[in-house]
């Protein structure tokens, strides 16, 4: 069994987290629960930032927040002195409630609202990453309008996708992010905002996929922006400042993937960039990543309580548990996979092969097939590993069941960071039918 970061089995023989016992968490905040160590959650940023820092480059490693968005989470990162990706005024919202300094938020999407814009400006946030025309078009009247002056990057798509183990390089990348490398846009988009006052344009960032294990991709993906970079130092006399090369580290689900340290990454990705500005006699640009799953995802686990069970003879069992595609919808829309353990049962060997179902009236509705679990009782306290990452953000009411709580463990100390929705949360935002035409 893989225990990550700070998870150990303690002397009752149960799964302890940050130094603190899921049983005692799952008594006392009820499950299904999200349990973060925010040890590992600080270990992994500190690994990115310090090898940038060893290698002297001055950069900004973002915390993608789409992975994971609380107030909790973004005070941890600024704890850590990360910057913020932020995609929707939503996550926005929640960086400034928790008191994120909005110089070192960046602010994504391919289809950003007017409100969203116009809120990224006046907050003055550090960076907007512009994604196509439209946006260029929209952002310089809301600039004019409020007499601002947006920092931006340009995404480009390189052309290169990363397909977790290998990579495509396609001519023209069939995406619905950025302006593509290959076909003109970027030269015509640089060249808009070059002209316009309302833009001081910093660089240009990539991302080429999610759940990467090697440094091929991110190299590939800067060649290419290098190669351009050359001939729009002669065309449009622009040098980056800003070299954003996006997120996409791996982590570890289960025994078939085997991530990379966060240093490996950086390291490489400063060598590739130290050695394309020797070749192109360029000053070094900051280079800025923008990593999610790798700093949240095997930092989260979730706790479930077991329920029923059902046992086809020579075929399969299944085990049901207390939540399943409304807090974790990843294995039904990804047929992502994960590992599991019996937390009050730790020291019992797991061999009993089961499959873990949700609760929710689908059949696809499974969190774990052929899971080796000890004989399981309703009561028992599941533990599915590796959440962190893309589960309570991606979390959902179907059934109109409540989403889970969300608790951060760390130094035999636990805090609760979400509070578990409740059926009157399920109602809040209903209105009755009737009333309404009544009232109207
Ligand atoms: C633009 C951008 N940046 C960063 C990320 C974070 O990716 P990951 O969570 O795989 O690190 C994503 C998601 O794939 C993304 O689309
Ligand atoms: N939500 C996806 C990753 C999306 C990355 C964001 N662009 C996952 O759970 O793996």
């Amino acid at each position: 069994m893989y225990l990550h970061g700070s998870s150990k089995i303690n002397q009752n023989g149960h799964l302890e987290i940050g130094g603190v016992d899921t049983l005692e968490l799952a008594n006392k905040y009820g499950t299904p629960l999200y349990v973060y160590d925010v040890e590992l959650i600080r270990n992994r940023a500190r690994g990115f930032k310090s090898a940038f820092d060893k290698a002297n480059v001055k950069a900004q490693v973002a915390y993608a927040s789409k992975a994971f968005s609380s107030v909790a989470i973004i005070q941890v990162a600024h704890e850590e002195g990360l910057s913020l990706d932020v995609v929707s005024g939503g996550e926005l919202y929640t960086a400034l409630a928790a008191g994120f300094p909005a110089s070192r938020i960046h602010f994504h999407g391919n289809n950003k609202s007017q409100e969203e814009l116009r809120m990224a400006l006046e907050h003055n946030i550090g960076c907007i990453v512009v994604d196509n025309f439209y946006e260029i078009e929209l952002l310089n009247s809301i600039c004019r309008e409020l007499e601002a002056k947006a920092k931006i990057l340009l995404r480009v798509t390189p052309g290169v996708e990363a397909h977790t183990h290998d990579y495509i390089t396609t001519g023209q990348e069939d995406s619905k992010f950025g302006f593509d490398l290959h076909n003109g846009q970027v030269e015509k988009a640089i060249d808009q905002v070059l002209e316009l006052n309302s833009f001081e344009l910093l660089g240009f960032h990539c991302h080429i996929g999610s759940q990467i294990f090697e440094t091929t991709g991110f190299v590939l993906a800067a060649d290419k922006i290098f190669e351009k970079l050359k001939e729009w130092k002669s065309q449009f006399s622009f040098v980056p400042e800003v070299i954003n090369l996006g997120g996409g580290f791996g982590i570890r689900y289960t025994e078939e993937d085997e991530p990379l340290e966060p240093h490996v990454y950086v390291e490489k990705i400063i060598e590739t960039v130290k050695n394309k500005i020797t070749d192109l006699n360029m000053n070094m640009p900051e280079i800025w990543i923008e990593p999610g799953r790798s700093l949240v995802g095997d930092a989260g686990t979730t706790l479930y309580t077991v329920g029923s069970q059902k046992e086809i003879p020579d075929i399969r069992k299944y085990l049901a548990i207390d939540g399943g595609m409304s807090d974790n919808i990843r294995p039904s829309l990804y047929q992502a996979k994960y590992e599991a353990a019996l937390a009050n049962k730790m020291n019992v060997k797991h061999e009993n092969k089961v499959s873990i179902a949700g609760k929710c009236c689908e059949s696809g509705d499974m969190l774990i097939w052929d899971v080796p679990l000890p004989e399981a009782q309703p009561g028992d306290l599941l533990a599915v590993f590796c959440t962190g990452a893309y589960g309570y953000s991606m979390s959902n009411n179907y059934n109109r069941i409540p989403r889970p709580a969300v608790v951060f463990v760390e130094n035999g100390e636990a805090g609760l960071v979400i509070k578990r929705e409740t059926l009157e949360d399920i109602v809040r935002l209903d209105l009755p039918y009737k009333s309404k035409v009544m009232n109207s």
